[in-house]
């Protein structure tokens, strides 16, 4: 079986940076566990840490990177504006900075392409602004030194196809994070991106909170032959599929465990048997948007 390294592996990026493929999620860590969790993962060696304006957390975030004593320059931080933010962009990354009391982020995203009014509960959508005009604003950050990259979350093809045909868009996004696990798997949404020099992160890499992937007969098999955890499998197959990971956990060991992929990897058997997972769900729709975001398979 060939040896890999995964805990040090990178992506390349459009922008010619590189992107650590294993990050730390923090959505739904409350603020008085994600310090200690962003901690214990820099110290066990993550390097790539995502979190979002939204997830209310970004300044424990901040307190668990200094808290590890890793240097800043050797850590990715991703962060995301919010659908509230999207007239305010700059101003958005600076609210985002002081929290998490850091001088840039490595990658800011534009967490969906929904643009809502402040105080809306991000329900009202603006009549006069869309993602497209928002991603003009995101391109001013370029040359900042606030930001090493731009990119989105949650485009799917026809809303990536609009941005990219749009003359105002000089900066094709670097990456596009994506929810990718077996049961939405994207393939053409991942083939599109790659067609288009966009880097996928995959979210929501084991399922979920309560994911229903832990009992699926496939991967618990597979597990038990490798002797590995279904967590364990599910962060592989991500990887060799090709895209980074987030795997969000508050628990030490799991933490620890979520990182032990060097030295092991899946067959091409393995990963095809992973591939044939006909079980389909989304933990993230677009339901509590007043827009709709996707489109019926991966567009
Ligand atoms: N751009 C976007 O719109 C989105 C981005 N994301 C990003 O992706 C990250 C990951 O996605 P997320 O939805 O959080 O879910 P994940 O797929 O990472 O699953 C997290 C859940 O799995 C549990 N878990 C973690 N490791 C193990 C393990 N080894 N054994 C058993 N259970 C485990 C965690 O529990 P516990 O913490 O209690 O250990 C938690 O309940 C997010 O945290 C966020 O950073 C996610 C959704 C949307
Ligand atoms: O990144 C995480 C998700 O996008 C999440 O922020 C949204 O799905 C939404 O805000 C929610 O809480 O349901």
């Amino acid at each position: 079986m060939a040896e890999t390294k995964n805990t040090t592996k990178t992506f390349p990026l459009n922008t010619g940076h590189s992107i650590p493929a294993i990050g730390l999620g923090t959505w739904q860590s409350s603020p008085g566990d994600v310090t200690s969790a962003v901690s214990a993962a820099l110290k066990a060696g993550y390097r790539h840490i995502d979190t979002a304006f939204g997830y209310g957390n970004e300044r424990e975030v901040g307190e668990g990177i200094r808290l590890s004593g890793v240097p800043r320059d050797q850590i990715w931080v991703t962060t995301k504006l919010d659908n509230t933010w999207h007239k305010r962009v700059s101003e958005a990354l600076d609210k985002s900075l002081e929290n998490l009391g850091l001088e840039y982020v490595d990658l800011y995203l534009v967490h969906w392409p929904s643009s809502t009014e402040p105080g809306s509960d991000g329900k009202k959508h603006y009549e006069d602004w869309d993602f497209v005009d928002t991603w003009r604003e995101m391109q001013k950050l370029v040359g900042s030194g606030k930001v090493r990259a731009i990119g989105v979350s949650n485009f799917g093809i026809r809303n990536l196809e609009r941005l990219l045909g749009d003359p105002s868009c000089k900066i094709v996004p670097a990456v596009n994070q994506i929810e990718l696990h077996p049961a939405n798997p994207s393939p053409k949404l991942v083939a599109y991106c790659s067609e288009k020099g966009i880097h996928c992160s995959g979210y929501s890499p084991l399922g979920s909170t309560g994911s229903l992937l832990n009992k699926n007969p496939t991967l618990t098999a597979l597990a038990k032959e490798k002797n590995r955890s279904v967590q364990q499998v599910l962060l592989m197959w991500g990887l060799q599929k090709g895209w980074s990971v987030l795997p969000k956990s508050v628990t030490p060991e799991r933490i620890e465990a979520n990182f032990d992929l060097d030295g092991w990897s899946l067959t091409e058997e393995e990963v095809a048997k992973i591939d044939a997972i006909k079980d389909r769900f989304k933990i993230c729709g677009d339901r509590w948007l007043p827009v709709k975001v996707f489109f019926g398979d991966d567009e």
